[in-house]
């Protein structure tokens, strides 16, 4: 089998699936079910991390070789405050890895365009690998890739919600156009849903909701991780093309011809 490994900035990534680490039921399910899951790069909100405390159970709780923690800046409302978290994020993880996250509207969680932009914009600047989420928008996209971030991380659906690829069109223009990893990430519900985005061509993505909610959180991040291989082993395959019309399988009339 060849090596299909996953770059983004100065790292490689031998899993396709990032996790988050909120809503499961204890710090040590969270734990198993990431160790589970093999990701190698998870999200960690800012906010629920003890930034006084070096013991801060969470952190400890992930402190394993082969995970990469991602801070992201959920709660904040503005590029102003999304810039501050991310620099506190870095004096305190020792990253300067950072999901952008800026969703002002606590209903349904979207993402503000103009400010995510506006930050991703200083923080390349100042030396930040920024993964931004965003709306499945492909012009806000290619505007975020010349600004410098290393990947684009269109929404499925709202955060949350389990509904699945909402945005396929616009998902398809995303990865057609993109020279930057595409991750898709949030309302991803079932493994179905992440192995389709997988089959799509995105090059990761990103589950929390639908692991940490699930009455086995263990078993569903193995499910996702199998889901997620066989999406990107069928994409990487190429799949058959879809036709209007029925075409059979194997030769419907040959054997009659002898009857002729
Ligand atoms: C944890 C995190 O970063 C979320 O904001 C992310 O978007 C995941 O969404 P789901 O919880 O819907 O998987």
């Amino acid at each position: 089998m060849t090596t299909d490994t996953l770059k983004i900035a100065d790292k490689t990534f031998k899993s396709r699936l990032f996790t988050g680490t909120g809503k499961f039921s204890s710090a040590n399910t969270m734990r198993e079910a990431i160790i589970a899951s093999k990701s190698e790069l998870v999200t960690v909100a800012l906010k629920r991390v003890d930034l006084e405390n070096k013991s801060d159970d969470m952190l400890v709780h992930l402190n394993q070789e082969h995970i990469n923690l991602l801070p992201n800046t959920s709660g904040v409302r503005t590029a102003k405050e999304a810039i501050f978290a991310s620099e506190l994020a870095r004096e305190a993880l020792q990253t300067n890895w950072i999901k952008l996250e800026i969703h002002p509207d606590p209903k349904y969680l979207l993402p503000d365009p103009i400010e995510t932009l506006k930050a991703a914009e200083e923080l390349v600047k100042l030396g930040f690998v920024v993964m931004p989420y965003i709306h499945a928008d492909p012009v806000l996209c290619k505007r975020l890739e010349d600004v410098g971030v290393p990947c684009v991380m269109p929404l499925g659906a709202p955060i949350g919600s389990n509904k699945g690829i909402k945005t396929l069109e616009f998902l398809e223009i995303i990865i057609e156009q993109s020279n930057v990893p595409v991750i898709v990430d949030a309302g991803i519900g079932a493994p179905s849903h992440a192995a389709f985005a997988m089959e799509l061509g995105a090059d990761a993505v990103l589950v929390n909701t639908a692991i940490a909610v699930s009455q086995n959180p263990i078993d569903m991040a193995i499910a996702f991780k199998m889901a997620i291989e066989a999406g990107r082993m069928a994409y990487n395959s190429k799949l058959a093309p879809i036709k209007n019309q029925a075409e059979a399988s194997s030769p419907l009339t040959s054997f009659l011809n002898d009857l002729n």
